[in-house]
């Protein structure tokens, strides 16, 4: 029961000099999903990471982790979890093979066990060729799916990431997204990730909660957050004022117009693409004739925007 899934219910963490770093955040992941926290710096993010990974203690609220509580059953939680924060405990000295070889032995594998399961691991990260080179004359990116496989040694049923791909370059980001998505879509690993990075979450997570201040402050699937913002917009560029004023005047009736000046004219309407032959239709039926045309839907930064600006506001 619980087996891959994540509960908390009306967290709350207010460090010893008195700062609300989480405040009444709650969340339901199923086995198998993948959840992400999508926030700004300071937003809390890792402290609930912490929280849930039993390395610090939840000031009040009910969070469990594989069915467990992390403040009353933190050893079992331990056994169902995987954790690669932002900042690695590595010894540097060891070799990538040293370091999973330990590892599967701390998780009480024989010695032959422990050997079979770092080469297994180091080929599912692309490192096996890199297994016997000590960490420190690794790069960046090889590190990060060190950690990985690191976290991978007990088979563990939920991953969490904090910031998996910060510092990385656009190679190694996308090489990490395809281990992740391998975990999670093939393996059925539920992954809980945090990022600051929007295009990060719209690639990986089936539901993203937006967090800002201690608090979720908009959550949805990707698509449903994008369709939140409301419409996609259509920006028509005409000849001059007058055929945009005529334009305008017609496209109102389809649309909301959401700018006007001079001879260009926006406006913002559902599934414009869908629309948007129509309109021309309607324009060039009125002999409006158009100079150029932009359909744009809202991305995940627009959303971010909005909410992070609305909550300054209150
Ligand atoms: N031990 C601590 N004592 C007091 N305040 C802390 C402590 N750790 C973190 N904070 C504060 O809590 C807030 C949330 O920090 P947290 O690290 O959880 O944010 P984050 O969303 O993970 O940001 P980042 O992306 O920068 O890691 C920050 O304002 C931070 O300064």
């Amino acid at each position: 029961m619980g087996e891959g899934t994540i509960q908390i219910k009306d967290l709350v963490k207010v460090y010893k000099d008195g700062f609300t770093a989480v405040n009444g955040v709650s969340l339901k992941v199923n086995k198998g999903e993948c959840y992400a926290f999508l926030g700004p710096n300071g937003a809390g993010k890792s402290t609930a990471v912490k929280i849930l990974t039993t390395l610090s203690e939840p000031t009040s609220g009910i969070v469990q982790v594989g069915g467990f509580d992390v403040k009353t059953e933190p050893d079992k939680v331990r056994w169902e979890i995987g954790v690669v924060l932002q900042e690695t405990g590595l010894d540097k000295e060891l070799t990538g093979r040293e370091i999973l070889e330990y590892q599967a032995r701390l998780f009480h594998m024989t010695r032959r066990m422990a050997k079979e399961r770092a080469t297994h691991l180091l080929e599912m990260v692309g490192l096996e060729n890199e297994g016997e080179r000590q960490i420190k004359k690794y790069s960046g990116g090889m590190r990060r799916r060190l950690d990985l496989a690191v976290t991978l040694v007990h088979e563990p049923a939920i991953l969490f990431l904090d910031e998996p791909t910060t510092g990385l370059d656009p190679l190694n980001r996308k090489a990490m997204w395809n281990e992740i998505r391998r975990l999670n879509k093939k393996e059925g690993v539920t992954v809980f990730l945090t990022t600051q990075y929007l295009e990060e979450a719209d690639q990986l997570a089936d539901y993203i909660s937006i967090i800002n201040e201690g608090k979720i402050v908009a959550s949805g699937t990707p698509e449903e957050l994008k369709d939140s913002i409301g419409a996609d917009l259509i920006t028509f560029e005409f000849k001059d004022e007058e055929a945009a004023g005529k334009a305008a005047w017609l496209l109102g009736k389809s649309g909301k117009i959401d700018y006007q000046k001079g001879n260009i004219v926006t406006v913002s309407i559902q599934e414009a693409d869908r629309q948007v032959v129509q309109l021309l239709k309607d324009l060039s039926g009125e002999q409006i004739e158009v100079a150029r045309l932009d359909v744009s839907s809202p991305t995940l930064d627009d959303v971010f925007i909005r909410v992070t600006a609305e909550e300054e506001k209150e």
